[in-house]
């Protein structure tokens, strides 16, 4: 578990262009050091605002993006193409304007895929897309992402883990089917904190004074059950990524005010 980095920054605005520099940097260097790169994706306006950020980012194709492998944290349980799944947004807002590998896009099961409108079948699917993924000297069915993006919610949920739920409670299952989501839409697929814990490097980022006392919680110590997001750590960095109003509330935030 590393401790956590803050970073705060001006506006929502300069957060999601800031995070799309930092991770093009991110993901050049992991080609740089191993020809490939890994990036877990998430929903949300934070995450998706990143995303578009990116598909205009000056040095976008410094990213060799045929040799990027896609993940998400969570998908809302959908039909393929729905508006509302994180897939079509991150499609919308950058994959579909990139030449990604398309086998290399591991998105999560629609509700009308293969496994029709089972989100238990569809989260034990996507376990094994990611223990085929993982290097067989890790002995963990999960890969080091490069870098994990998350989200983090008002009452502290992040992917689709929220408070004080089974998922939250999970510690062998790296996938796990969510029901009766407080978020909507109510069923969902996520990463369970053992997976989301594989990272490499762990990018929680939010914006606005309604996130504020979650952030505070989570950078002031709470427990992962009431709080999921302190419970998503980097095995090598963690990074909370702010804007000012999210901040707001932090414990002596000794962060570098940027711009
Ligand atoms: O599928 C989802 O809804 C996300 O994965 C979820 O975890 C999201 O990231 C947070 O709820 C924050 O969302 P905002 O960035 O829109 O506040």
């Amino acid at each position: 578990m590393t401790e956590p980095q803050t970073i705060v920054h001006g506006s929502p605005e300069l957060l999601a262009a800031a995070t799309a520099a930092r991770l093009v940097t991110r993901l050049v260097d992991a080609q740089a050091a191993r020809g490939t790169a890994s990036v877990v994706l998430t929903g949300g306006r934070t995450g998706t605002a990143v995303l578009e950020q990116l598909r205009t980012a000056p040095a976008r194709d410094a990213v060799d993006w045929s040799r990027v492998d896609f993940y998400w944290g969570d998908e809302r349980f959908l039909p393929d193409g729905d508006p509302e799944r994180n897939e079509t947004q991150a499609r919308s807002a950058l994959l579909d304007h990139v030449p990604v590998t398309p086998e290399r896009v591991h998105a999560m099961a629609p509700s009308d895929g293969e496994f029709g409108d089972d989100p238990e079948a569809a989260a034990e699917a996507y376990a094994e897309v990611l223990a085929a993924a993982a290097p067989p000297e890790d002995r963990y069915p999960v890969p080091t992402f490069d870098v994990c993006l998350l989200g983090v919610g008002e009452e502290g949920h992040t992917a689709s883990i929220f408070p004080d739920s089974p998922a939250v409670h999970e510690t062998e299952r790296t996938v796990v089917a969510v029901r009766d989501c407080p978020k909507p839409p109510p069923v969902r697929v996520s990463l369970t904190l053992p997976a989301i814990r594989r990272s490499a490097e762990v990018w929680l980022m939010t914006t606005g004074a309604g996130k504020a006392a979650a952030v505070a919680m989570a950078l002031g110590g709470a427990g992962e059950v009431a709080l999921p997001a302190a419970g998503a750590t980097g095995r090598t960095r963690t990074l909370w990524l702010l804007d000012r109003t999210a901040a707001e509330k932090a414990p002596g935030l000794s962060a570098v005010h940027l711009g």
